[in-house]
């Protein structure tokens, strides 16, 4: 059985932990911040690591901000960060679609379930997109729907993928409208699939619970390209030229972040308990992800 390192509270087991790595891949939500409110001694110990020369990239399966929305909250909570050091799942998404999937016309457009840095990052990689927070989709469905919907006349022949995100303003108009889509063919990829979305100290409803009526109405899971995804991983480390023996991820959920990590041979993971995850989920007997070491919140780094 392996059992993680606790390390709040043990100064030399954290400088020794901290030594191991050059580059921490940071989670955002639940590690940074819960919502708007940063965690306490949370810029202070990112400001330690970058004083000890370490490379720090965030990497967020939040899909609703772009790297440049990201940087602009980083600015505003004072936690120091470059637009280049944010690597999120809409960034993710956008570059498998324009490097792996090479979508060509006809069939080039992407319908998207999802907010504005979905939006924001397929335009930085010149993907074609409708939906996403087109104002005129936010209403109810009308009978002409349905009518133009069953006949096809409401789709758009030119989209090729369903890309599907954490959205917060799903309704029936754009499931349906998703729905006719990949009926008529189009792929279906996520940027991810996590269930809650730790904000405000409680959790709410994450990308795979918005997207979860879409999935259960098609009948197939999407390509998720977020954490536990090693396709990002992979786009991570050709952007970064991190050397995964020296690179930890930090997170607070073990099914995307460590699972990440674990799964992509990085040197080493480490649990952060102000989010989602729970000590005893990890701890014990039998668990399937299972970090290397864990502190009760970030500051705890600083000893
Ligand atoms: O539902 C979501 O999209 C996620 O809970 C959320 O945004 C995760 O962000 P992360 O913890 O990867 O920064
Ligand atoms: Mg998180």
């Amino acid at each position: 059985m392996v059992t993680p390192k606790y390390l709040t509270g043990d100064k030399p087991a954290i400088d020794e932990f901290i030594d191991r790595f050059d580059t921490f891949l940071f989670d955002c939500d639940g590690v940074l911040w819960s919502g708007e409110q940063v965690y306490p001694k949370t810029v202070e110990t990112i400001q330690m690591l970058k004083d000890k020369g370490k490379r720090l990239v965030f990497v967020t399966n939040n899909s609703t901000k772009s790297r440049a929305a990201y940087k602009q909250k980083f600015d505003a909570k004072g936690i120091p960060c470059n637009e280049e050091d944010v690597f999120g799942s809409s960034y993710s998404a956008a570059i498998y679609i324009s490097r792996i999937l090479k979508l060509s016309p006809p069939r080039n457009k992407v319908f998207v379930l999802g907010e504005a840095g979905i939006e924001h990052e397929l335009a930085s990689c010149s993907i074609p997109f409708i939906g996403g927070t087109d104002p005129s989709l936010r209403r109810d469905m009308t009978p002409d729907d349905y009518t133009s919907i069953a006949s096809g006349a409401a789709l758009d022949p030119a989209v090729g993928v369903v890309l599907i995100g954490l959205d917060f303003h799903i309704n029936y108009l754009k499931m349906s409208l998703a729905l006719a889509y990949l009926r008529a063919g189009a792929r279906f990829l996520a940027t991810n699939g996590d269930s809650t979305l730790p904000s405000h100290g409680t959790l709410f409803p994450g990308a795979g619970a918005t997207g979860a009526g879409i999935v259960r109405a098609w009948g197939a899971e999407p390509l998720a390209l977020g954490k536990p995804s090693q396709a990002m991983m992979d786009a991570v480390e050709g952007k970064f030229h991190v050397d995964r023996t020296r690179t930890c991820m930090v997170g607070d959920r073990l099914n995307t972040d460590i699972q990440f990590g674990i799964e992509g041979g990085l040197g080493g993971t480490l649990a952060v308990l102000t989010g989602v995850s729970k000590k005893e989920e990890f701890l014990g007997e039998g668990k399937e992800i299972v970090p290397t070491a864990y502190v009760d919140m970030l500051g705890d780094l600083l000893g």
